[in-house]
């Protein structure tokens, strides 16, 4: 018996290693078309990627050796790292390519399938149902919600951190507002993260951003089995307790309003008119049958998560910049005055929003140099054909890096400097050479949202406030979504409004 025991696992284990190896000479073959960058036996590259503040870096200088394309290897699992634009134009808008890589995976226990994650079939149905949420008409009733909120974060900065000589991490006052303003315009259910100041919810993100992008380069807590033994795991259950609670009172809260309404006749529950993304989702019906509320709690996770530290990371970022550079901050003062005229505690209009188009360029070239979202991942299950016999093949991941295709000298010459006039002539951008909010049919399918509130924040904070800098720049860490070592820093003075 034991014998047998033995010679099956001996078997097991010899068919298992014989695939692997299989299938790794099958895909270098078929990727011998792209540079490889040299790594260890088995482990390949990962030894290279433990720390988020240099990883980014390290795949930029491999990639530009090499016209923009290479790949690594991460145990049995090969990643094609991109900044090359005629392939990412090609990977971003092939049909055949619309399913997220294998690292995608470490977001599925706190995202589930919702709209980021899920898989191309199921994917186009949500975002065909989502879409509407997105509406012109929607986001022209949320301006109220972004401008009371940014008022909030105004009367805490003014009472908290108002004092020209000292130094503040602008960041916490920025995640609560936005926490805010998605809850209560996507969600319809306001929470008051602000006024409670400290939110859990907020932490427990920040943690999971942190948690995912280690799981993806370690070498234990990859794997599924050795996870559970590292501390992580258990941070990670705490976080997302935190997380789906706060998630699932959200949506009973709104269903249980939705019913209320409908009982009283008010609203329009079941009706033709355009709704806020949480009632779309609780009216809607795939496939012939409302969602369960675990979809529900996903796609809601989704747009908790990518609605709001996407937009904190976007404003702190851009406020940082403003501080660094007083000839821009000049210009963009001198548009709020021509907009507000005197009265600059009004509350800003849809119209005018769409006015602020200095503010725009200033919020352009800041996601330019400071992308939310620094990398994004794409896969297909079948064979690709590029161009002139290559393949991307089936089970490769490619690695689309934001943050360096937004910093080619060839597109934007002397590419750190902070210089809104850059977007002043669209046109002379080539198509795939910016990429924020990505591109092709899987974009952010909230970037108007975004870029509204964003100016809404702005517009209020340069209104109340001199910007000045601190003399601290951020350590820069690519954590999914953007972030910095050491807090984001400026100084607040009291802005004179003549
Ligand atoms: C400055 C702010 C933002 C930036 C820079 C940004 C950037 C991005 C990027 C790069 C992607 C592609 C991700 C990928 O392929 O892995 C994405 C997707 C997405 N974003 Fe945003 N985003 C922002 C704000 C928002 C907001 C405010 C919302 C919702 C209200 C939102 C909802 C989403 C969703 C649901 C997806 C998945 C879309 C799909 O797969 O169809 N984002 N975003």
């Amino acid at each position: 018996m034991g014998v047998l025991l033995v010679t099956f696992l001996i078997g097991g284990l010899v068919t298992l290693i014989s695939y692997w190896w299989y299938k790794d000479k099958l895909q270098r073959e078929k990727l011998a078309w792209i540079p490889r960058v040299p790594g260890l036996p088995i482990i390949g590259n990962i030894m290279e990627f433990t720390d988020s503040t240099v990883f980014v870096p390290i795949l930029l200088e491999h990639a530009s050796k090499n016209d923009g394309l290479c790949y690594i290897d991460l145990f049995n699992r090969k990643l094609i790292v991109a900044t090359n634009y005629d392939f990412l134009q090609f990977v971003l808008t092939s049909m055949n390519i619309l399913d997220k890589s294998f690292e995608y995976k470490f977001f599925h226990k706190w995202l589930g399938m919702g709209l980021l994650n899920a898989r191309e079939q199921r994917w186009k149905k949500s975002r065909k149902m989502l879409t509407p949420a997105f509406h012109f008409s929607i986001l022209e009733q949320f301006v109220d919600i972004f401008d009371n909120n940014s008022s909030i974060m105004c009367e805490l900065l003014q009472k908290e951190a108002i004092d020209s000589e000292s130094v503040l991490n602008i960041f916490p006052y920025v995640a609560m507002s936005t926490l805010d303003i998605i809850c209560e315009s996507a969600m319809r259910v306001p929470i008051g993260a602000q006024k409670n100041h400290r939110s859990d919810y907020v932490f427990a993100v920040k943690d999971m951003c942190r948690i995912v992008v280690e799981r993806v380069f370690s070498p234990i807590k990859m794997f599924d089995t050795l996870y559970p033994l590292t501390k992580d795991y258990y941070k990670e259950k705490r976080n997302l307790e935190i997380i789906h609670s706060r998630t699932l009172s959200v949506i009973r809260q709104r269903k249980k309003e939705l019913e209320k309404e409908a009982v009283e006749g008010r609203g329009d529950y079941g009706g033709k008119k355009k709704m806020a993304f949480l009632d779309l989702l609780l009216q809607s019906t795939i496939d012939g049958r409302p969602l369960t509320e675990e979809e529900i709690r996903a796609e809601v996770d989704t747009f908790m998560f990518e609605g709001h530290d996407t937009t904190s990371a976007a404003i702190s970022f851009t406020l940082y910049c403003l501080s660094e550079h007083e000839d821009v901050q000049r210009k963009a003062i001198e548009e709020q005055h021509r907009i507000f005229g005197k009265d600059k505690d009004r509350s800003v209009t849809h119209r005018e929003l769409l006015d602020m188009k200095y503010l725009e360029l200033v919020i352009k070239e800041s996601l330019r140099i400071y992308p939310s979202v620094p990398f994004v991942g794409r896969l297909s299950d079948k064979d690709v054909k590029y161009k002139d016999g290559k393949i991307i093949p089936a089970g490769v991941g490619v690695l689309i890096l934001i943050s360096c295709v937004n910093l080619d000298p060839k597109i934007f010459p002397d590419p750190h400097k902070f210089d809104p006039s850059r977007f002043e002539h669209p046109d002379k951008i080539p198509p795939y050479s910016y990429l924020p909010f990505s591109a092709g049919s899987r974009n952010c399918i909230g970037q108007k949202f975004a870029i509204l509130e964003m100016k809404a924040v702005i517009s209020k904070v340069l209104r109340n406030f001199v910007l000045l800098p601190a003399g601290e720049a951020p350590i820069i860490c690519a954590e999914t979504i953007l972030n910095s070592k050491n807090g984001v820093k400026v100084r607040l003075g009291k802005r004179e409004w003549i």
